[in-house]
């Protein structure tokens, strides 16, 4: 057990004074937002040589409805960022930016730089389909196609055209599910319905079908939080040997997750980017009091 997952187990069962409305918990929204728009990130939210560089992003809905403001943060190569904070802070709204998956909703308007190994990611000649190979998503609930297993993990290959022949397309297929760790369970059948393994086995061949396109970056929002804790932790010893070939940001809704399996965390506040740093230290010892204030159940 890690130092920061232990802490977070010991807040767990803690009293719980969070749960007492009293004058320390009651949160003015107006004041926090407004301390927030004159505070920068706290933390360390760059890093030397990333893989991607967001600068000054905004995200708006409607014109109305601004959901992220200002964000600047680093993605560094080979490190597993998670993103926490309350329900409705913008989390799944700035992954969204990392792979343009927001291009998809029309209402959506995305502002500022991001910037994937020197390209600007939103630039008129970035292909959209193609950034997407580059910077795969993984999502919450698993979405395998109705195709065989097979043609699940073998359909961005033949999309983009990886694969020379069939012998080829086999080893993308099978490799593939090796690093996703299914290949063992389904090997006696490949040309079964991805739909009918179990909510587990679909994520991890969800998590095969994105690995098969030779991407850079694995977004994934909330990729366990529809599977049970053994599924869990099939997934969370996966991410961290992912790790090793890619870079992965993750929403997650838990805690213990994301001191398990990240080495920055980053926690966002009614769309601002409160604080990013070493996982160990946002649990153990937060820059932020509202940082401090979410980890130890005060809110969210
Ligand atoms: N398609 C949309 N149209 C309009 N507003 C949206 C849309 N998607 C999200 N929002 C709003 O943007 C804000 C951020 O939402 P987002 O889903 O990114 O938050 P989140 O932190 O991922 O939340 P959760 O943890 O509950 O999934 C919220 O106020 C939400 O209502």
């Amino acid at each position: 057990m890690t130092e920061a997952t232990a802490i977070l187990n010991h807040s767990a069962t803690a009293p719980v004074a969070h749960k007492a409305v009293d004058n320390t918990t009651i949160v003015d929204i107006e004041k926090v937002v407004e301390e927030l728009k004159h505070t920068k990130t706290v933390g360390k939210p760059l890093v030397n040589d990333p893989k991607f560089a967001c600068r000054n992003v905004d995200v708006f809905y409607n014109d109305t409805k601004q959901a992220i403001f200002g964000v600047d943060i680093d993605i560094g190569k080979n490190e597993v960022v998670s993103m926490i904070g309350p329900s409705g802070c913008g989390k799944s709204t700035f992954l969204r930016c990392l792979n343009r998956m927001n291009d998809t909703i029309p209402s959506c308007r995305v502002t500022g730089s991001l910037v994937l190994d020197g390209e600007d990611v939103y630039a008129k000649e970035q292909d959209p389909v193609l950034l997407r190979a580059r910077v795969g998503m993984v999502f919450q609930k698993p979405n395998p196609f109705p195709k065989s297993i097979y043609d699940n993990v073998a359909y961005g290959p033949r999309l983009h055209g990886l694969a020379a022949n069939r012998a080829e397309l086999d080893d993308i297929v099978e490799s593939s599910l090796q690093k996703a760790g299914l290949f063992k369970e389904v090997k006696d059948r490949l040309q079964s319905p991805g739909t009918g393994l179990s909510g587990g086995q679909q994520q991890r061949l969800c998590i095969a079908r994105t690995i098969a396109v030779s991407p850079e970056v694995i977004l994934m929002d909330e990729p366990t939080s529809a599977l049970d804790p053994i599924a869990t932790a099939t997934i969370e010893e996966l991410i961290d040997e992912l790790r090793q070939s890619f870079t992965i940001c993750i929403v997650t809704h838990s805690m213990q997750q994301a001191a398990r399996i990240s080495q920055r965390t980053a926690y966002f506040h009614l769309g601002y980017l409160v604080e990013v740093n070493d996982t160990k230290t946002v649990f153990t010892n937060p820059q932020h009091q509202l940082t401090e204030n979410y980890i130890t159940g005060r809110f969210g």
